[in-house]
């Protein structure tokens, strides 16, 4: 690992010269906006990198600083906690993130502690706090990460979710939501393997979208599930000539086969026009729009947020076909009852389940958030049955395995819903089995996808018709 880039900026702070590393330096720069902006990490950091100029191993430093700090934050809050003479609330944020960048390079970066420890102190500079990081520092690197963990998690036996949530780095609330879960797909017991699917990087996939591009022309290996997925080892897939030119796109697996379960379910009668109810940023519109181009069919897509439509537009620009994209509350869907065949609410939802991709997620959302984006999912999952016509689809998908997102929105809806069915959906994926008989829920532990969920409905066709 490279300590200290050609270019550092040296400037004196404290007294003395210090050299600022801009690997260390874009980093906290991206930790900032993740902290203060509610910015992903994953969107920020390219920006960061090219204003930086950094490439190549600077690049992959800066990308594994920001990331593991990130993902490890609870596991790095305990230990600090034991390493400050302060409690953690009453740290400035600022000089936390430097805390926590600086634990990750001693307990899980081959950064010698000499360097991990001045080059930290050296972000801190201008704060007037380097002693204080300084002497936590020091703290932290007394022992090694396995040590740490053996002193501040609570044992198992005594404290199984406040265990884990140290160890793999998840707020309590979140393991013992995963946990349940997990139960009710008959894995209660697979809650650690889960967690640490959640703290690996995911290899990124790649859909050739149908009629666009072939998978044979991807780099990578073919995907298990998705036919039309690759699976990469590395390098930037915006080089790729497909994704650049809007034919293929970087997508998970259990994305595309969530637009692939709608498209392939069987349907009976006229089958012209699909909609995408909560579009943005469009990577599912993509793919159906390009299953229905080859079916004579076209995609209405719809996003409340209008600068997530523009994104949706600009994720169809290749496809061909009379697709529409229109920005619009999905709860009242600006369309005649009865027009549409086909139908994804693919809902707003806690993205618990797309942890690895999305590693800030665990520490944004509350147990709190549950009860209000559970009902506005039963609330678009309603308006999407009101609009498919009789004998239509409909698909609920989320990006989470929480059971207030799953089961309770689909169980709620079959007990009020006497116009619509739960119709069975088989992936022909071992142990996919939902929280509700005829259910899907994905895992990454299991299956290497994101968590997602799905429940097919059928619009029932009143018997006089
Ligand atoms: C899980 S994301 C959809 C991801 C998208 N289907 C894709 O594959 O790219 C949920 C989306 O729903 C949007 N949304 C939230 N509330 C909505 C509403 N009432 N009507 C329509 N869209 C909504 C959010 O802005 C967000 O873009």
């Amino acid at each position: 690992m490279r300590q200290g880039a050609q270019d550092a900026r040296a400037h004196r702070a404290s007294g003395r010269l210090s050299v600022v590393d801009p690997a260390r330096e874009a980093a906290v720069e991206v930790l900032t906006a993740v902290r203060e902006a509610d910015a992903y990490a994953n969107l920020v950091l390219p920006v960061v990198l090219r204003r930086h100029g950094l490439t190549g191993r600077d690049a992959g430093l800066v990308t594994e600083l920001v990331s593991g700090t990130i993902r490890r934050r609870g596991t790095y809050d305990a230990v600090l906690a034991a390493c400050s003479d302060r409690p953690l609330e009453r740290v400035e944020p600022a000089v936390l993130d430097l805390l926590r960048l600086g634990t990750h390079q001693l307990l899980a970066m081959r950064v010698p502690p000499h360097a991990a420890i001045s080059t930290t102190v050296d972000l801190a500079g201008g704060r007037g706090t380097g002693g204080f990081v300084n002497a936590v520092l020091r703290r932290v690197s007394e022992r090694d990460r396995e040590a740490w963990l053996r002193q501040v998690a609570p044992p198992r036996a005594q404290a199984s979710d406040r265990h884990d949530a140290v160890v793999h780095s998840h707020p309590v609330w979140v393991v013992a939501e995963l946990r349940r879960a997990l139960a009710a797909a008959g894995g209660a017991e697979e809650v650690e393997a889960l967690l640490a699917a959640d703290n690996a990087p995911p290899r990124v996939t790649l859909v050739a979208r149908p009629g666009l591009a072939e998978r044979t022309e991807l780099p990578g290996e073919p995907t298990p599930f998705s036919r039309y997925g690759v699976a990469l080892e590395g390098g930037d897939p915006g080089t790729v000539p497909a994704v650049a030119e809007g034919r293929a796109g970087v997508q998970d697996e259990g994305s595309q086969l969530v637009a692939l379960a709608l498209a392939e379910a069987a349907l009976e009668g006229r089958d012209g026009t699909w909609l995408d109810v909560c579009a943005g940023p469009g990577g599912k519109s993509a793919l159906l729009a390009s299953l229905a181009a080859g079916r004579g069919a076209r995609l209405i897509a719809t996003e409340r947020q209008h600068h997530r439509a523009r994104l949706v537009r600009r994720n169809l620009a290749a496809v061909p076909g009379d697709h529409v994209v229109l920005t619009a509350d999905g709860t009242r869907p600006p369309l005649v009852g009865g027009g549409v065949d086909r139908v994804l609410v693919d809902a707003p939802c806690t993205g618990l389940g797309a942890l690895r991709r999305r590693p800030e997620a665990r520490w944004r959302r509350e147990r709190g958030d549950l009860k209000a984006l559970s009902r506005l999912q039963e609330r678009l999952l309603a308006a999407a049955l009101d609009v498919v016509r009789p004998g239509g689809l409909v698909l609920y998908a989320t990006c989470s395995p929480v059971l207030a997102e799953t089961e309770r929105v689909v169980s709620r809806t079959v007990r009020r819903r006497d116009d619509a069915t739960l119709v069975p959906l088989d992936l022909g994926i071992a142990a996919s089995a939902g929280p509700v008989p005829g259910t899907v829920q994905l895992w990454p532990h299991r299956h290497g996808t994101d968590a997602m969920f799905l429940a097919l409905f059928r619009r029932d066709v009143p018997s006089s018709a």
